[in-house]
């Protein structure tokens, strides 16, 4: 499904990434692991379109990945490690719910965001529940791979362990390919199908 050959990218002259090939298939979950610095983030931005590879192809179901259109989700989706930095702290929760697109019911209640909680700001929320509201908002119907970034990174062993299961049992389900961008190599065997460590 998610494919990426041969991909390189350098900032400026210092190359980040040299040759990384990467595969994600229609409800597999795999890890990206790798040593502080070795380019994670940068592959997970890359798999989501967000930057362009100094050299080599990423494709989705074979074509390259389409261009990010206004008011139109991405099929592939990139949630980083501070949910503080992708929402705005402004918004309610329903507003950000509501961003990109009608939320999906059923990835909220699998996901165990309240509607309690709508009215309410990020500021008003827990760690983990700003976490599950932040990639609540990504499970629109189009959406076909996730890319979490050190997702759980700032959450309790308790809030991270309910936080993956919930997601995992959700994008196997939907046949959403997921990749699980940590350091943390006993998390990505409990939580992975298989791992790709850089570096
Ligand atoms: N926009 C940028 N401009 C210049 N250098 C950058 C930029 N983004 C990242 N880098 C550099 O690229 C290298 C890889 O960064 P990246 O964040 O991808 O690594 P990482 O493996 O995710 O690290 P960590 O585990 O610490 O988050 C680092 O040396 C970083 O300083």
């Amino acid at each position: 499904m998610l494919s990426a050959e041969g991909i390189h990218h350098a900032y400026g002259r210092v190359a980040v990434l040299e040759d990384v090939d990467l595969s994600l298939a229609a409800g597999e979950v795999v890890g990206l692991g790798g040593p502080s610095g070795s380019g994670k983030s940068t592959l997970g931005r890359l798999l989501a379109g967000r930057l362009s590879p100094s050299a080599g192809r990423i494709c989705l179901d074979g074509a390259p990945l389409p261009g990010t259109a206004p008011r139109r989700p991405a099929p592939v989706q990139y949630a980083p490690q501070v949910p503080e930095l992708a929402v705005d702290p402004f918004w309610t929760v329903g507003r950000i719910l509501d961003n990109g697109g009608t939320p999906d019911p059923l990835a909220l209640a699998a996901l165990g965001v309240a509607p309690a909680w709508h009215d309410r700001r990020p500021v008003e929320l827990s760690g983990g529940e700003l976490a599950r509201v932040s990639l609540a908002r990504l499970f629109h119907p189009a959406l076909r791979v996730l890319i979490c970034d050190e997702v759980t990174a700032q959450l309790d062993a308790l809030e991270q362990a309910t936080l993956l299961d919930r997601l995992t049992a959700l994008t196997r389900n939907r046949r959403i390919g997921l990749l699980i961008i940590s350091h943390n190599a006993a998390l990505r065997a409990r939580y992975c199908d298989r791992s790709q460590v850089l570096g």
